[in-house]
């Protein structure tokens, strides 16, 4: 192989920048040249590419977000799409591809590795969603800036004796809440894997208001409902003075945590060195702290094992 790809597609995610900064340094180690696509799919329709030297990935480990920005492209979820990438990806000399992304940017690399492009997957999204990964590129630092947040807020609820309802992100995963449930000691998690018995929340909510336990968080999953009605059916319930706090696109910023320098670092490593042997249509993943290549059929016909027995627990430690 001569010459590669980088794309970053789908939510951007702290830690994207360690690992293009790391696959691109792996391959110049190789003596493979190295292209970034801009915007994701996008910059492959489109023609939209740089050519990357050790140098232009310097100054970026430390920053979040996508210095090769990020999109979602409709155009490439059609065959005529995908067909056109390909044509690109010949024309440009690219014989191998590194796609770092969520969920659906995966299922776009498979979709291009059956039209016969050499793809290593790197799961990147705050959700958490995506399996045969204990973590994904993003999650750690998402979650530090959740934590960050419900503290402050908690101090607030606290002087006020509010109850808060939370929303985070995570689409139709509830990692994020119920992990920053546990994190932060909130009374309550509601995520979309599990039905919340709102009058249990309720009741259980009114025997600490009882207590003289006049606070309280809830962190709600944004694909588990609205914040505004679950406020208003504590407010009624109890009578308690609620307020809402949507935390939306603050969580996915910011300069990567530790771990996500790590894990970008190793995951764009490995998704080259994997790559260069011939490991093709795979993803790199995060397994009991090795990475492991799985193919990526696999990986999008699978569900992530919820994680029901910290849901559980982010329950009985908050009340
Ligand atoms: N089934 C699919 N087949 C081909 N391309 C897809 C598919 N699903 C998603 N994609 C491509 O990947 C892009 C990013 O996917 P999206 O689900 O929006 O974000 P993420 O990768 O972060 O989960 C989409 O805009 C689309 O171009
Ligand atoms: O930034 P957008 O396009 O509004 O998308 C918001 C969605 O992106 C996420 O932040 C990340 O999801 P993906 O990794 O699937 O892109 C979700 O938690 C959220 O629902
Ligand atoms: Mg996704």
């Amino acid at each position: 192989m001569k010459k590669i790809g980088i794309i970053t597609s789908g939510g951007d995610c702290s830690g994207m920048n360690a690992a293009i900064r790391a696959a691109t340094r792996t391959a110049l180690g190789h003596g493979v040249q190295v292209v970034g696509f801009r915007k994701g799919y996008s910059g492959l329709l489109k023609g939209d590419f740089l050519e990357m030297q050790t140098k232009d990935v310097a100054g970026i480990l430390h920053r979040g977000g996508t210095f090769l920005q990020s999109a979602r492209s409709e155009e490439f979820r059609t065959v005529l799409g995908r067909e056109k990438a390909v044509r690109h990806l010949e024309e440009f000399g690219v014989e191998g591809l590194v796609v770092i992304g969520g969920d659906g940017s995966l299922n776009g690399a498979l979709a291009l590795h059956r039209m016969g492009v050499p793809v290593i997957g790197i799961p990147a999204s705050i959700d958490n969603d995506i399996p045969f990964t204990d973590m994904a590129l993003g999650v750690d630092t998402a979650l530090n800036n959740i934590i960050y947040a419900v503290d402050c807020i908690k101090d607030t609820a606290s002087s006020h004796d509010r109850a808060f309802v939370i929303e985070v992100m995570g689409r139709n995963s509830g990692y994020l809440a119920s992990m920053a449930a546990i994190a932060t000691g909130a009374e309550y998690a509601i995520i979309p894997e599990v039905e919340c018995d709102i009058a249990d929340l309720c009741n259980q909510l009114r025997l600490r208001y009882e207590e003289g336990r006049s606070n309280a968080i809830i962190i709600l999953a944004e694909g588990a409902g609205r914040a505004q009605n679950i406020a208003d059916n504590i407010k009624d319930a109890i009578g308690f003075e609620t307020r809402v706090t949507v935390l939306g696109h603050y969580q996915r910023g910011g300069a990567p945590s530790v771990f996500d320098r790590l894990l970008g670092s190793r995951f764009g490593h490995a998704a080259v060195e994997n790559l260069l042997a011939g490991q093709m249509g795979k993803m790199v993943g995060l397994c009991c702290n090795a990475i492991l290549p799985t193919l990526l059929e696999t990986v999008v016909v699978s569900e992530k094992r919820q994680q029901d027995e910290l849901h559980e627990m982010s329950l009985i430690l908050g009340i």
